[in-house]
This record gives C-alpha cells, structure tokens and sequence, in this order.
C-alpha cells in the first residue's frame, strides 16, 4: 500500500474577497495560514510521512506546503514546484468578483465558467509574461478551461507522482482547486460531465491509499 494526499492551499487574500484568482499570486490570509496549520497538525496525527512533495509556482500552495512539512516535522522533505500544478488560468475574468459577475451575467453562466469541464473562461488579449515563467519556456495561458488544466497537469503526473507512487514512496501535492479537481476526476474517474458537482475546499487534506495494482481501496478526508 502506497498514501497520497492532496490538499488545496488555505484560504489566500482573493479567495476572501471573492475574486477570480487563478494564476495571480497572492499571499494567504491569517485564516489560511491557521487552516494549513490544522492540515498539518491533522496530517501529523494520522503518523503519514512523505519521501516527496509537489506544489505549484504560486505562493499560497507554497506557504501551504511549507507550513504543512513544519507541522509533520519534515521541512527537509524534496519539495518540486511546478508550473502545471498552478490554478486554473482564469483569463479576463482574473481580479473581478465573483458575486459581482454572478449579477452581471447570471448564476448559471457563471457555474458553467467555474465548474464545466470544457468551457473557456473569456480570454485575455494576449498573455502576461513574468520572468519565472519565460525563465522555464512556459507561455503563459490566456486563460484555460478545467479541461486544459487537466490535460497540461497529466503529464506532471505520468511523470513525476505516478513512478514515485509506484515506487512505494507516498506523496504529498500541495495545490489549488481546479488543478485537484483535474486529478481528483483522473483518480476517482469521474465523467467530464459530473465533475462540475465536485468542490475542493481550502485547507483540507484528502488521503488516498492505493494498492499495488494502482487502484484506490480507500479514501478519507481530514477534517
Ligand atoms: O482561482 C480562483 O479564483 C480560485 O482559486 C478557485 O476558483 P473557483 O472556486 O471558481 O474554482
């Protein structure tokens, strides 16, 4: 038996007022620090240790990740940050809020943006270019539906979660909602269709235990 957890970073300074974040990188608010505290101390309690951690290019999985590795005692952990593991690109609609769109172009259009699986959010003109991305060759997204995310996050897996599962050394990703929402729909195999009903909150571990035939024989959340 193999364990991995996923968790989605705590609640960052836009998820509490509400705007499209994406790949903006902000800071996590006290509430979130507190939440990935308690993730850890949740984590710890269980007595799961790691041999890897895999987070994203943005601070609020990073600032999770390391707070979590201080609470189960292994700040020395290999932690990989990479830029497929970053949200969802959420376009044009970066910085507006939510509630605020939810009344300018009603509740159903706005859970198709959030939740389908194909549709793209509105794009943006032409793409952002910060350094540590041009620095790796990534060209920004212009914005991505949840399947995009899917589809540049997978080979991430493939190559780097999966053979270290295989490997027998359990895994810890350390994320953000739409791109555990992609690998929660590869692990559970979940339709394209379905998947709009599944929510990842901040700050709450989801431990997965695998066989040796790869299949998942348990699941728990730690809350
Ligand atoms: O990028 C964002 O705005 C959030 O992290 C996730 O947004 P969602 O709840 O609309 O998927």
């Amino acid at each position: 038996m193999v364990e991995l957890v996923i968790m989605r970073h705590g609640q960052s300074l836009a998820n509490q007022q509400h705007l499209f974040t994406g790949w903006s990188d902000v800071a996590l608010t006290a509430t979130g620090l507190t939440q990935a505290h308690e993730a850890g101390s949740r984590i710890a309690a269980t007595g799961l240790t790691f041999q890897q951690v895999h987070t994203s290019m943005l601070k609020r999985a990073i600032m999770t990740a390391n707070i979590v590795l201080d609470e189960i005692g292994q700040n020395d952990l290999p932690m990989i940050k990479t830029w497929r593991l970053n949200e969802r690109h959420y376009g044009a609609l970066r910085g507006q809020n939510k509630d605020v769109v939810k009344q300018r172009v009603g509740a159903a259009q706005l859970h198709e943006w959030r939740r389908s699986f194909t549709t793209v959010p509105p794009l943006l003109a032409k793409p952002d270019v910060a350094r540590r991305y041009a620095q790796i060759g990534v060209t920004e997204p212009r914005g991505e539906s949840l399947k995009m995310a899917y589809d540049r996050l997978m080979p991430y897996w493939q190559d780097h979660i999966a053979p270290g599962l295989r490997a027998g050394h359990n895994q810890l990703v350390v994320a953000h909602g739409s791109t555990l929402r992609a690998l929660i729909k590869y692990l559970e195999r979940i339709s394209d269709d379905a998947i709009d009903q599944v929510e990842v909150p901040n700050g709450k571990p989801i431990w997965y235990q695998i066989d040796s035939d790869f299949e998942i024989v348990a699941k728990r959340v730690l809350d």
